[in-house]
């Protein structure tokens, strides 16, 4: 279209008055948040939010603006947006949602000069262009705004309630008017006008309102390219916008120049709730770790310590990236505190290799090799309760129901008159019970109990991948997990947990909640426990893995089987759009969901991580 048409569009009108009121506004920071991403329920809070601030603001300006960033992790830069939201509303209004922060005015580069009619020149030697939204259709899906980001460096929404005498007047025109078979052009197509009626006839407030897109680029191509690009992208969606000659103005969020005004839209609250745009993606836990993207571009930066609840649990089919996670957040979480411990059991020992990357002894745990873990000196030093020893027991040994009183009963009189274990199952007077722990002082498990117990430094990763025998697996999981995390972690203030694969203990429900504890506790010593395992599906099926799934402050839901997404969009309330991401989530990416954020994430990794971390496999 050629630039002289612009001057005949029929959306500048005469007639305006001043919008911004001299200097009566005060200017807010706003929170955003991952609309896009949310349950239901908490989308239609955040809408019915959102028409309550316009309602009690009753005239002002709506400000998204992106920022295209540097961000730094060791010596690397990655490139990083971050979008902040402002409101400015009238000095005596009482601003509340949002988490609303009264803010300076925000700053902009002031313009230099006008190009042309259509395009300013900036300070900073930018050109700008302020487009206007002049044709709305009437259903708009939620969000659309936001999903203009990619091309758009700010996106304003101007709003101003029109006093109800003359709105219920307006209104009935209007309507007459199209009873009449009159065309409409006072912008009443953003939807149905007999319901607009009636919600204004009923009380709702009515708001003229203008939807501004401002460009930016550093050259005229880039910004017609730009230009062009949302052009595109508001025509799948129905809109049109362009840019009108009065660009300082715009500029300035001011919809009047002099006389000329930008042609007037109007819609009640309700109606303005899907131009909603207060969205982001954004998880910046101050002194947080360094995880990666969000979905919008910005950095995730996570601290455990700062949620009510310190579980970390993260899920997805092999080769999803989880070890890669959890490699990358331990290691990085040592660098900014090398005082954390941290104790880790690793199965397949993937992190025994690369564990003086995080500051931490590897321990590889051959199986004919004394451990010293006997559980009755555990029980002593108060590593464990005697219900968990006879739990794990009992279900090592396969001890039926009826018998496993009997071994409490035995465990809590005679526990203490025996010097270990061994000794204990000898002296069992039940026969029965007294067979099915006669494995106890036999090798291979002999070999668990006698000798003494590993040294351990401040941190350490047990590798259990020589342990062949999948019941001494879980034997000496549970047992060397209680041991470390007694000597190690009860007496810092601050420390970590971590049991990888740690779906090879949903069929030992007494070693979960052995798990299960430590988390429970580790709240009191500042223990947060990272949980890594895959088929969350199968782990949601016993009372206490899915107590774990369901209890963790933090969850990173990494790709899903087609047929395993139930149960992750179950327990976490997905949407069936996100449930599906999940299924086709890329690798190293996936909804992180912390307390009530919920972002999308791309974990980054530098070459040196990606190179160290990676298993044989997926180098
Ligand atoms: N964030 C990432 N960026 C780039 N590559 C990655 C990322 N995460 C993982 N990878 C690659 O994918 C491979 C598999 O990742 P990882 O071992 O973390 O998967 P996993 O989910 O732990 O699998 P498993 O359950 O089999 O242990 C890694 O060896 C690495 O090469």
């Amino acid at each position: 279209m050629g630039k002289g048409q612009h001057l005949l569009r029929p959306f500048i009108s005469l007639g305006g008055e001043m919008w911004r009121e001299g200097k009566r506004w005060k200017w807010y920071r706003l929170q955003g948040s991952s609309f896009t991403i949310l349950p239901y329920e908490d989308r239609d809070l955040l809408l019915s939010d959102f028409a309550s601030m316009l309602t009690s603001s009753k005239r002002g300006a709506i400000l998204a603006r992106k920022t295209q960033r540097e961000f730094q992790y060791s010596s690397h830069i990655f490139q990083s947006f971050e979008t902040e939201f402002f409101l400015a509303a009238r000095a005596d209004a009482q601003i509340f949602w949002f988490e609303a922060r009264e803010v300076e005015e925000p700053s902009r580069p002031k313009v230099k000069k006008l190009l042309d009619p259509f395009t300013l020149k900036l300070e900073d030697g930018s050109l700008t262009r302020v487009l206007v939204a002049y044709r709305f259709p009437s259903a708009l899906p939620e969000g659309i705004l936001y999903s203009l980001f990619s091309e758009v460096s700010e996106v304003a929404l101007l709003f101003r309630e029109i006093e109800h005498s003359k709105a219920v007047g307006l209104v009935e025109n209007a309507r007459k008017r199209r009873m009449d078979g009159e065309r409409i052009t006072e912008g009443f197509e953003a939807q149905s006008l007999g319901d607009l009626a009636l919600r204004v006839l009923s009380g709702s407030s009515l708001f003229e309102f203008y939807v501004l897109f401002t460009l930016i680029g550093s050259d005229a191509k880039e910004l017609r390219a730009k230009e062009r690009r949302l052009k595109a992208l508001l025509k799948g969606y129905g809109m049109d916008a362009d840019a009108p000659p009065i660009q300082r103005d715009l500029y300035m969020l001011n919809p009047c120049s002099g006389i000329f005004c930008i042609e007037k839209h109007f819609s009640d609250g309700e109606s303005l709730k899907p131009l909603f745009f207060l969205i982001d993606e954004e998880l910046h836990d101050p002194n947080g770790v360094f995880l990666g993207m969000s979905g919008t571009g910005s950095p995730v930066l996570l601290d455990l310590w700062s949620k009510p609840n310190l579980n970390f649990v993260i899920v997805g089919i092999t080769g999803s990236g989880k070890s890669m996670t959890a490699k990358v957040f331990l290691k990085r979480l040592r660098e900014k505190d090398a005082s954390i411990p941290i104790v880790g059991i690793d199965p397949e020992s993937e992190y025994t290799e690369i564990a003086s990357k995080f500051g931490a002894q590897a321990v590889e745990i051959k199986e004919r090799e004394s451990l010293g873990l006997d559980p009755l000196k555990l029980m002593r030093e108060g590593a464990m309760e005697i219900g968990q020893v006879s739990d794990v027991l009992s279900e090592i040994y396969s001890i039926p129901d009826a018998l496993q009183g009997v071994l409490r009963k035995e465990l809590f009189m005679n526990g203490d008159y025996s010097e270990d274990i061994v000794e204990f199952a000898s002296s069992v007077k039940d026969p029965t019970l007294s067979r099915y722990l006669q494995g106890i002082g036999a090798p291979p498990d002999s070999y668990v109990y006698e000798g003494s117990p590993p040294v351990l430094s401040k941190s350490v990763v047990f590798g259990l991948k020589n342990v062949r025998s999948k019941k001494l697996k879980l034997l000496i999981s549970a047992l060397i997990s209680s041991y470390a995390y007694n000597k190690l972690l009860t007496r810092a203030q601050k420390s970590a947990f971590f049991v990888d694969e740690a779906w090879l203990f949903m069929e030992t429900p007494s070693i979960l909640s052995l798990f299960e504890n430590i988390a429970r506790r580790g709240r009191k010593h500042g223990t947060a426990f990272l949980y890594i395992s895959q088929r969350a599906e199968d782990l949601a099926r016993s009372k206490e893995g899915r107590t774990i799934l369901e209890q963790a402050g933090t969850v990173f839901l990494m790709r899903q089987e087609p047929q395993g997404k139930d149960a992750v969009k179950e327990i976490y309330k997905l949407s069936d759009s996100e449930a599906e991401f999940l299924v086709g989530a890329p690798i190293g990416s996936g909804i992180l969901k912390s307390w009530r954020k919920r972002i999308t994430l791309q974990i980054a990794t530098t070459e040196e991580e990606l190179g160290a971390f990676s298993t044989s496999l997926g180098r």
